[in-house]
Parts: structure tokens; sequence; C-alpha cells
């Protein structure tokens, strides 16, 4: 990606560089080598490199870098709305618009902050989106990475309308793996699901990890704050932390959907799994002056560390 501009901000320790299409991206870096870069379109971590350089997040060798629409991989803002359900655009406008680096966010006091290399972005509604969503908030996000290439997102939307307002929210996240065939997902087990499949209609998940053989496309209600996904083949577990997100969306598209999507490759539905720390059954209202707050932790951990050191699952 262009290197055409590369500014250091003393403060904060990340670098800003345009990509081709003149849009800036953050990148963090951390001295042992663990890398994110963050695209100011959409407020969308387009990569995540462990210490040894390996990208950690999918991106589809068709996804298209250009607005007006966010690429397909990496992980996506979906607010104010997630999916279809409501008049918007689908997932809500964050993801398809333009934010800004804020230089000034107000504190936010998160565990070993001097362990940490972050950014804070901000994304405030256009006179256009006002039209189709007639509510003024701020929307900060802060994405920081630690030492160890552990990647933290958190994002803090505030009501600064007359009058309170509801929205839902997901951190819609595609994580590389090796093969669909050989992940399982732990954590999510005996859960209520909305299966978006069947007209939203609601189920419960048997006793087993989930493994996947078709097209999957679930809510998962309340669950636990911690999911893991193990990846077999690679020996490689992403765990999943969340906070004041209770639900979990799961999606793979399988062969036909695959095919029928202009910006993924046929057969890359085996390559991607998109488990998103997301609020949906129940939207997050918040009265005028009232802020919320929303977090994913994810790390990537050998997948000899067992269930036992997840704490939670
Ligand atoms: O193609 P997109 O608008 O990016 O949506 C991709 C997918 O996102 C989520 O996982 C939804 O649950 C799916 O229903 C949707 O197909």
């Amino acid at each position: 990606m262009g290197h055409s501009v590369t500014v250091w901000d003393q403060r904060s320790e990340f670098e800003v560089t345009k990509d081709w299409n003149g849009i800036d991206q953050v990148v963090l870096r951390v001295p042992r080598g663990a890398s994110a870069r963050v695209s100011l379109f959409g407020g969308q971590v387009i990569s995540w490199r462990n210490e040894r350089g390996e990208e950690q997040l999918f991106t589809s060798s068709k996804a298209i870098f250009k607005p007006p629409k966010a690429m397909r991989g990496g992980i996506q803002i979906c607010f104010p709305q997630f999916g279809n359900c409501g008049s918007l655009e689908q997932h809500g406008f964050a993801r398809n618009r333009m934010w800004s680096i804020d230089n000034d966010p107000p504190p936010l006091h998160q565990h070993n902050d001097n362990d940490k290399v972050f950014v804070d972005l901000l994304l405030k509604p256009s006179e256009d989106d006002m039209k189709c969503w007639p509510h003024h908030f701020e929307f900060r996000l802060r994405v920081s990475l630690t030492m160890t290439g552990d990647l933290t997102l958190t994002s803090r939307i505030r009501n600064i309308n007359g009058k309170p307002f509801g929205f839902s929210f997901a951190y819609h996240s595609y994580f590389s793996v090796s093969d669909i065939s050989e992940v399982r997902i732990e954590g999510l087990e005996t859960l209520d699901y909305l299966d978006n499949l069947c007209e939203r209609e609601r189920f419960t998940e048997q006793g087993d990890a989930i493994t996947f053989e078709n097209e999957v496309d679930r809510v998962y209600l309340s669950s636990p704050n911690v999911v893991a996904v193990l990846d077999h083949e690679k020996k490689r577990t992403f765990v999943i932390r969340k906070e004041g997100l209770p639900d979990v969306v799961v999606w793979n598209p399988w062969e036909k959907k695959s095919k029928s999507m202009v910006d993924l490759g046929d057969e890359e539905y085996k390559q991607m799994l998109c488990v998103d720390a997301a609020s949906i059954e129940r939207s997050i209202n918040l009265k005028p002056g009232e802020e919320w707050k929303g977090q994913m932790e994810i790390c990537s951990v050998p997948s000899t560390y067992c269930s036992d050191n997840l704490g939670g699952i």
C-alpha cells in the first residue's frame, strides 16, 4: 500500500500514510514487530499482523478498496443498524463514511495504558446522515495494540441530541483461517440464536462446539464475554473478549453465496470466518447526554494454550 506521506505523531506514536485512493491510513506498530492498520474510510481495521508479520485478518483478493462501500475483510464498524433490520443501508452508514483522527479525545482509562500504541478516531453525522437518521452523536473509536500484539477496539457513542435514540452495533470481524472445515468456535454452546437464514427464527444450539459444513449466518444471544476460534490446522486460537456487547454474530457465506458476491473469490469462504462482538437483539438506548461504551479485544495464541487459561468460557 502507498507510503507517500509519513507523519510520526510524537504523542501517540502512530504513522499516517495514504492508500492508492489518497485516503489516510493509520499504522500502529510496536517494537516487537506486531502491527495494525486502520483506514479512515469506515474506521475499518484492514490489517492486524503478529510479531512474525503474519496477517491474522482476512481480506478478499477481490476486495474493492474504494468508496462508497467498505472493503470485504478486516474489521468493519456496523452502526447504527446491523444487517437490513431497519431503513438504513445494510449494516448502517458508519463503515461507509470518512472518519477523522481525534487528537484530543476525552480520557479513556484502560489498564496498562503505557503498554499500548493507539489512535482515536471520530465520526460525526453529516447533514445527509441526519436526513436518514436524525440523531446527533459523537462516535469515538480507539484502536490500540499492546506490546504483545493484542488488538483492542473501544467504541464510545455519545448522545448529543435533545432526545433519546437507540441503535444496534457490531464489530464485523473477518478472521483469517487455514480451512473453514478445520475450525471450531467454543463459548457459544447451548445458547439461543437467531438464524438469519430462517427469517431470524430463534433456535437453541446443541451441546457441541460449533463447526462448519454449510452456510452459517446467526446471531448468538447473551453470550459469555470470552469466545474462542480454534484453527486446528494452523494450531492457532483467536480469543475474543468483549464488554458491553451481549451478542455474537457468526457468518460464513459458503460456496453458493460466495459465487454471488462480486468482491469475494469463489473459494475464499474457506479462508475466512466472521465472528462479531455485537449488540443486536436489544437496541442500545441513550438519553440526551449519555454515553455508551463497547469493547472487543482479540488476541491470537498457540492452540496448546488450553481452554483452562481462557477464563470465563
Ligand atoms: O455483504 P455485507 O453487507 O458486508 O454483509 C456481509 C454479512 O454480514 C453479516 O455477517 C450478516 O449477518 C450477513 O447476513 C451478511 O451477509
